[in-house]
Formats: C-alpha cells, sequence, structure tokens
C-alpha cells in the first residue's frame, strides 16, 4: 500500500519556522511523506523577512505537475502564494488533478509586517482557490481582509465564518492567536480559541494561551497538521483538532528551543515527543 503522501503549494522560509520548511518538518512528524511546490524564496530569520523572490507561475505549475504525474497527492495545503498570477495557476492545476483534500492558509502577513500576498491578490483567492478548499484557516486579520469587516468579538467571528463559507470552502477555521479585543480588560488572557464552522454548525476549539513570543510559523504548522491528517484518511473535524492538538504542543515546546533573538520557531517534534510518554 502506497505511504500518505501531502503536498504543500507555499513559500520557503530560510529561517526553518514557517513556509515550505515548516509544512514539511510537520508533515514527517505526523507519517506523511511530503513534497513541495515552492512559490517564492524569502530571506527570513526570526528577526523578520529580509527579502522576497517569487517564482514565476510556470515554474510553480511545472514544480506541482512533477509531484502530481509521478508521486500523487492525498491532500495538499496552499500557505504563501504571493501574487493573483501564481494564485490562478495554483487553482488551474489543482481542479486538473481534481484534488479536493485541499487545506488553504491564506497567508497574507508575516507577523513582523512583511507583505507575502500582494493586497490586489486578496479577489483572487476569493474567486479561485476558496471555493476549491476543503478546510480555510484565516487568522483574524485574514478573516478580516476576506470579508471586509473588522473583528472585535465572538458574534463578529461567527458572520466572518459564514461570510468566507459562501466564498465556498466546506470548512472554515478562524484562529484565534490575535484575538486580544474581547478580553482586553483581562491582564492575561488565559485562552486562545479557534472557532470552526461547517456551513451550519459552529465549534470552538478552547486551549490554554501559552505566554511566549516564540510563534513564528504557527499558521503555517497548523494547517500542515491539518493537511497531513486528511491524508492520512482522517475526516476533516478530526484533522482539524489534531492539528490544534500538534500546534499547541509545538508552542508549548518552542521556548527551550532558544533559538534566534527574535520571534522563534515552535517546535514541531514536541507532539510526536508528547505522545510517547
Ligand atoms: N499563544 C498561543 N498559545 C496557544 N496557541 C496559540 C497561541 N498563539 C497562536 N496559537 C494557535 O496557533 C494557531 C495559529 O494561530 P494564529 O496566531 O491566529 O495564526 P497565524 O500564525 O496564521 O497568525 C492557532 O491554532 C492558534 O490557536
Ligand atoms: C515563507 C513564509 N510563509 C508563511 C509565513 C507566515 O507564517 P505564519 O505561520 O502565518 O506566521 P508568522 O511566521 O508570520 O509568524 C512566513 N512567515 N513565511
Amino acid at each position: 500500500m502506497t505511504a500518505p503522501r501531502a503536498l504543500t503549494i507555499a513559500g520557503s522560509d530560510s529561517g526553518g519556522g514557517a513556509g515550505i520548511q515548516a509544512d514539511l518538518k510537520t508533515f514527517q512528524e505526523l507519517d506523511v511523506f511530503g513534497m513541495s511546490a515552492i512559490t517564492a524564496v524569502t530571506a527570513q530569520n526570526t528577526l523578520g523577512v529580509h527579502g522576497v523572490y517569487p517564482m514565476t507561475p510556470q515554474a510553480v505549475a511545472a514544480q506541482i505537475d512533477a509531484v502530481g504525474q509521478d508521486l500523487g497527492v492525498d491532500a495538499l495545503k496552499t500557505g504563501m502564494l504571493f501574487d493573483a498570477a501564481i494564485i490562478e495557476a495554483v487553482a488551474e492545476r489543482i481542479q486538473s488533478f481534481g484534488w479536493n483534500r485541499l487545506v488553504v492558509d491564506p497567508v497574507m502577513i508575516a507577523k513582523g509586517g512583511a507583505e507575502l500576498l500582494r493586497a490586489e491578490a486578496v479577489e483572487a483567492l476569493k474567486k479561485h482557490l476558496l471555493p476549491l478548499a476543503l478546510v480555510v484557516t484565516p487568522n483574524i486579520p485574514e478573516a478580516e481582509a476576506l470579508t471586509g469587516m473588522k473583528i472585535a468579538t465572538m458574534n463578529d467571528r461567527r458572520e466572518a465564518a459564514r461570510r468566507i463559507a459562501d466564498f465556498g470552502a466546506a470548512m472554515v477555521v478562524i484562529k484565534g492567536g490575535h484575538a486580544v479585543v474581547e478580553t482586553q480588560k483581562r491582564e492575561k488572557q488565559l485562552q486562545v480559541v479557534d472557532l470552526v464552522y461547517d456551513g451550519s454548525e459552529f465549534e470552538e476549539l478552547v486551549g490554554e494561551r501559552i505566554d511566549t513570543r516564540h510563534t513564528h510559523g504557527t499558521g503555517c504548522t497548523f494547517s500542515a497538521a491539518v493537511a497531513a491528517r486528511l491524508a492520512a484518511g482522517s475526516d476533516t473535524r478530526e484533522a482539524v483538532r489534531t492539528g490544534r492538538r500538534f500546534i499547541q504542543a509545538a508552542i508549548e515546546g518552542a521556548p527551550a528551543l532558544a533559538l534566534g533573538s527574535g520571534h522563534g520557531p515552535t517546535d514541531h517534534a514536541a507532539y510526536r515527543r508528547s505522545r510517547k510518554l
């Protein structure tokens, strides 16, 4: 029997905490064979993004074709796509291969503020990619950009999830890492809540909020874990729940890595280690 296979279509992070590097580590940790199509190379470390060097849409499509025509793909995710031409090429290849276990992480801006998706490409994302998605995983600023809404409360988040589902994604997960407004009266936030919407029901995945600056690549890692579980045959809801457990362990383990002098990477091996205890 063939090993489960997952493809990431995303940018390269030279620092190893986000992008393709985070995705491949996560696939490996979850016993899934990882493959990649690189959309852009970034010169990046824990202090920020120092350069962005995009590939041509043709080069991205050629990588996808090479993988799809030979190795095969059970599930895939997209991350940094950079511009509308790359988005269109990626969507066209996904449709042509008929891949439907697709996780779209609508990466837009890095935590340090660097633009990883051109502002004018948000429309292309909505039009070409979201209709193909089994799961879409915006953080709060990304959900605001997709919907044009300001998100301050959990009700706002539910409304944003409904609007994003209307673009065609089967399941929407609005991640709560950036949610500070609702709890600003408390000195410290104790929880992080990811809101899951399947087109009819809402579920809140509640976790302990880890007080750390080492959260570089959390969104990439979470969506890669979801894609890995989908590749292994999980249903969508189980895949999202495992993704949440995976990123929680990775963030808990991040301070011990003690890498870099800025926003350090998470520990991609922590989930596997925790399961051996
Ligand atoms: N401080 C934290 N403690 C625990 N989980 C977190 C923390 N920050 C983010 N997460 C989790 O990491 C994942 C990514 O969240 P978020 O930071 O919102 O996205 P992004 O990395 O795309 O900006 C989500 O599952 C979120 O719940
Ligand atoms: C190459 C590349 N892709 C995506 C990101 C964004 O990663 P994300 O997990 O959303 O969070 P931060 O890394 O921005 O903290 C990236 N930085 N680089």
